[in-house]
């Protein structure tokens, strides 16, 4: 792993005020985080409370309405999450392509929104099971990312994260191969070469998510080309996330 790999817990909708307890914790354990960048999505109604919480680790939300403000009951800008202390958000999560119907443009827009709002974004990407048994899933990766992606960015590096979650590897247990991730995070870099440039697109990080744990983060984060983990359940107690990050810091030093 070249830079400094990227672990982020998305709590996705779990976690009450009794869960800042383990936020603390994890951000307590700041000793390896110096080799390892450390950050929690909580869900919206936390953000703030874990912002005020913790101090090394970074907080970002797991969604955002594309617009700015207006009429639009029950949403969540990115200027909002912004002033509740969020420093980025993850767009395109297939819990939310799946759920709420929600299709490459509109994520496009969402991607925009919170770049204009001045948010970091970490884009998920990831083919069904179906797709991958027709062979398609390099091809399907792509196009998603082509549709979702702005067509240009003045610093990529800085502003954009990608993470490669297959759905079918999503808190089932089950994992692609170090082989099958490896080849598909060559495709997406292979990709984002070809829309930001070498430069801008060397220093974009890609993640793996789909079933991380602390007993296999060793060997996936391994990968080549995965510069983090998108971990889901593993990240609701500080046990099983602090055990991923030490994961990450131990492949970091080899
Ligand atoms: O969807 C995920 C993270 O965004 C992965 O979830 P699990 O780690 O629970 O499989």
């Amino acid at each position: 792993m070249a830079e400094r790999p990227y672990i982020v817990g998305n709590w996705k909708m779990n976690g009450t005020r009794a869960m800042l307890s383990e936020a603390r914790a994890i951000d307590r354990s700041s000793q390896r985080l110096m080799k390892v960048e450390v950050a929690l999505a909580p869900p919206f109604t936390l953000i703030h409370a874990v912002h005020r919480e913790v101090e090394q680790i970074g907080v970002g939300a797991q969604d955002c309405h594309a617009g700015t403000e207006g009429a639009n009951t029950g949403d969540i800008s990115a200027a909002m999450v912004a002033d509740a202390g969020a420093k980025f958000v993850i767009l395109g999560h297939s819990e939310r392509r799946q759920d709420h119907g929600e299709t490459n443009a509109l994520i496009r827009s969402k991607v925009e929104s919170a770049l204009e709002a001045g948010i970091r974004v970490i884009l998920c990407c990831g083919e069904s099971e179906e797709t991958r048994d027709e062979g398609k899933a390099e091809s399907f990766v792509s196009r998603q990312l082509k549709g979702s992606l702005p067509e240009s960015l003045d610093n990529a590096d800085e502003v954009l994260t990608i993470a490669y979650e297959p759905i079918w590897a999503i808190g089932t247990g089950r994992t692609p191969t170090v082989d099958d991730i490896g080849a598909m995070h060559r495709s997406i870099r292979a990709l984002l070469v070809e829309l930001y440039g070498e430069e801008m697109a060397a220093q974009v990080r890609i993640l793996y998510g789909g079933s991380v744990n602390p007993d296999n983060a060793k060997e996936l984060l391994a990968a080549d080309e995965v510069g983090g983990a998108l971990v889901g359940g593993a990240s609701l107690t500080a046990e099983s996330f602090l055990g991923i990050v030490l994961a990450a810091a131990e492949v970091q030093e080899q």
